[in-house]
């Protein structure tokens, strides 16, 4: 019984992980690149004291996908540097707009009292829930900007859930599915009739969901015990002491030191499947036929692999749109975010710029005295404004970063140091209908008893801690009929 993993980015190695742990081995992970970790990937300047992140730098210790990450984490014995929830990072994310660089409501005050961009204070909000009737109808699917408007008003949906989705998915809230973020507080208003409603219900008839972690570690006391430690110590999010990247790095070096065959540089252009059941990789010129396949590939890249014999899961498959995101890491010697503590800011799409958000890293993260930000653009409006011929270079990429960075920031000193990352077709859109879009893809797999099992970014979850957890639940799934 031979196992393939595609993909060496962080749901790949996962999947690895857990297949090592359940079946044991012969087992191979392919990864088309020459390194692994896919979207994570982290510069470290050591002589100056900072780091750069391209993709992800920091994780959220929270519910069941949580604490699975921490249990992984444990394993490795990952140098963990935790971010309580009193921490300044933790505690302050603005938002640009209207001009003006406006600090989010982090406690009741912005309940009562008109805090911008706002106009009202936030209990108007509350109170247009309580006070509107009316559901989209039942088993159906809405944008997020929808569900929001329709519950809180016109003013939240664009500067409270807009935003916030560009921070998660760089996606457009009037496509996203409410079920993306929201699919309890949906479900919640479809049965009761209002968000608040639902909530308050809840609370008196389901108290058991407080535990978080419940269903992969049954009895408390197999809680992972970094877990407990995260929950004690009231961690907000965490990084890694030498920058995500340790994370997959460390899981490859773990796997590889238990055999578990970690191929760079091998990238799968074909995935077929036998009458008795096989699958067959094509790898360079090599036929790889194998028991069971793992895919954690872009949805995309798998209808590549899959269109010939599969078209119609392929059509499927390239139903999930992505987006492209573009990342520009400054560093500058001084001091330049004396009046900005917090995680960073995000831009709402109704101010029309092409900056999606900066992350203020060195407010996060120490960075011995270096001030270190990172812009993010582009994202469902790359095309918008970037999209020319010939396409738009590196250096015209940094500028216009540079530019918002003096306008939101009012930093007029050139960074020391700078790098520009396009990171093409980076983040899945889960647009409306996507649950559907994923059950029906799942669902044809059965139907043609494929041995075949999706994990990954396209499907369960954008967050690292979603990616991690659905690839030990389709592990967990796989069944052999021998
Ligand atoms: C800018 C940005 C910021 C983010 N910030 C956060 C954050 O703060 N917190 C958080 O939790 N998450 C964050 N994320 C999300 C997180 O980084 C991703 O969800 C996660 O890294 C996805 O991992 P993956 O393994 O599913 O996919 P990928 O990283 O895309 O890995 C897929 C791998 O498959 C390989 N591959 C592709 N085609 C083939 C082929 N044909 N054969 C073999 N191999 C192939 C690729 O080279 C790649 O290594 C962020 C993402 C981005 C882009
Ligand atoms: C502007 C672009 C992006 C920024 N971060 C991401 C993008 C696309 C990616 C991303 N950020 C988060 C996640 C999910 C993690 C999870 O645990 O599920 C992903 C995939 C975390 C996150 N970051 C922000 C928010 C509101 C969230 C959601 C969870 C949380 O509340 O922690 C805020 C934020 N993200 C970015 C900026 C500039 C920013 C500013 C406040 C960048």
């Amino acid at each position: 019984m031979t196992i393939a993993v595609l993909g060496g980015g962080i749901s790949g190695l996962s999947a690895g992980y857990y297949l090592l742990r359940r079946f044991g081995k012969p087992l191979t992970i392919y990864e088309a690149s020459p390194r692994v970790g896919g979207w994570i990937r982290s510069e470290r300047h050591k002589n100056q004291g900072f780091l750069f992140e391209c993709g992800p730098r920091t994780i959220r210790p929270k519910g069941l996908p949580g604490a699975n990450t921490l249990e992984l984490v444990e394993e490795l014995k990952l140098p963990i540097k935790a971010i309580p929830s009193s921490h300044v990072a933790a505690r302050n994310r603005m938002l640009y707009a209207k001009g003006q660089i406006c600090m989010l409501p982090n406690g009741p005050k912005g309940l009562v009292s008109v805090v911008p961009p706002f106009s009202k204070p936030l209990y108007r909000a509350l109170i247009h829930d309580l006070t509107t009737n009316g559901t989209v109808a039942k088993n159906q699917d809405e944008s997020i900007y929808s569900f929001a408007e329709r519950r809180f008003g016109k003013e939240i949906a664009d500067y409270a859930i807009s935003p916030m989705i560009c921070g998660i998915c760089a996606g457009d809230a009037r496509e996203i599915s409410v079920r993306f973020l929201m699919e309890t507080l949906f479900e919640q208003e479809q049965k009761y009739g209002g968000v608040l409603k639902g909530m308050l219900y809840a609370r008196f008839k389901d108290k058991a969901d407080k535990a978080g972690a419940q269903g992969l570690f049954a009895d408390g006391q197999d809680e992972p015990s970094l877990y407990r430690q995260a929950r004690q110590e009231k961690w907000a999010m965490y990084g890694l002491g030498d920058g995500l990247e340790q994370l997959p790095r460390t899981l490859r070096k773990y796997l590889g030191e238990r055999d578990v065959n970690v191929q760079l540089n091998s990238k799968c252009h074909n995935l077929s499947f036998n009458s008795d059941g096989c699958a067959v990789l094509s790898i360079r010129d090599t036929k790889v036929p194998v028991s069971h396949v793992v895919s954690s590939l872009p949805a995309y890249q798998l209808a590549q692999l899959t269109r010939t014999q599969h078209p119609s899961l392929a059509a499927q498959l390239l139903s999930i749109p992505y987006v492209d995101v573009v990342v520009v890491n400054m560093q500058y010697d001084s001091d330049q975010l004396l009046q900005h503590d917090g995680f960073g800011l995000l831009v709402p799409p109704v101010e029309n710029l092409p900056v999606l958000g900066i992350i203020f890293d060195s407010c996060c993260f120490d960075m011995a005295g270096n001030t270190v930000i990172t812009v993010m653009m582009g994202g469902r409006w790359f095309d918008k404004w970037f999209s020319q011929q010939p396409a738009v270079s590196q250096k015209e990429l940094r500028d216009i970063a540079q530019q918002q960075v003096r306008k939101i920031l009012r930093i007029k000193e050139e960074p020391k140091f700078s790098r520009v990352h396009m990171l093409h077709k980076c983040i899945p859109q889960y647009t409306v209908g996507h649950k559907r879009r994923v059950e029906g893809i799942r669902d044809y797999i059965r139907s043609y008893k494929l041995p075949l099992s999706l994990c990954g970014a396209a499907y369960d979850g954008v967050g690292i801690n979603d990616v991690i957890l659905s690839a030990r639940r389709q592990v967990d799934a796989v069944q052999f009929t021998t």
